[in-house]
């Protein structure tokens, strides 16, 4: 077994609603992401019209892009003792049909969220700052919402390292597959 890597276990996924949302640049590494993570996610039985995908821009963009998966009612932190983000979600009014690229046939409570891009490092160092902004962002939505927003983002120093973390050319393991996982067992230990 690698030294990497959460050690396995098995959840069950047809009760869950999954949104990807993923950046478009690089996309010959996101277009295996998104397929492992939702690989995974249907091996787990979640329902293929249960996965919402939806793009944006970049990555810089996926903060504000998974937070308007929620209505401002919906952007609370639970920990004020608001009431909690499931009651708010499931009478969530967000008209997902009205999204673009949005598959969803209709509104509704989302139990996990993943959140898809891939950072090359350049000459400058734009990478630095969108890297730690994007993260800090998902993370206060995932904590504002209490809907788990999985960590898809490849913060990666060549394109070298992001084949290999999106294992394409036969090479490495894709990382979209943990996702899904992820995506899976934090959906269903929010719904216990
Ligand atoms: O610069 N490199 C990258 C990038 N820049 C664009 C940025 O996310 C945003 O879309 C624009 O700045 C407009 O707001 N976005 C990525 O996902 N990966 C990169 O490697």
């Amino acid at each position: 077994m690698s030294l990497k890597g959460p050690s396995p276990q098995h959840h069950e996924g047809s009760a869950l609603r999954i949104a990807i949302v993923h950046a478009r640049w690089n996309e010959t590494i996101i277009e295996p992401l998104v397929a492992g993570a939702k690989e995974k996610l249907l091996a787990c039985g979640v329902k293929e019209s249960n996965i919402v995908v939806q793009s944006c821009p970049g990555s810089w963009e996926l903060p504000i892009a998974v937070q308007r998966l929620f209505s401002a009612s919906q952007i609370q932190n639970t920990a004020t003792g608001g009431p909690s983000a499931t009651d708010l979600l499931a009478s969530s009014t967000t008209d997902l049909t009205s999204l673009p690229g949005s598959s969803a046939s209709s509104a509704g409570a989302f139990d996990a969220i993943i959140a898809v891009g891939v950072l090359i490092k350049g000459e400058t160092m734009h990478f630095e700052y969108i890297a730690e902004s994007t993260c800090q962002g998902l993370m206060r939505v995932q904590l504002d919402t209490g809907v788990p927003v999985i960590l898809g983002v490849l913060t990666v120093l060549n394109d070298e390292q992001a084949k290999a973390r999106a294992g394409v050319e036969g090479k490495g393991h894709n990382h979209g597959e943990d996702w899904g996982l992820a995506a899976v067992e934090m959906g269903v230990k929010r719904k216990e």
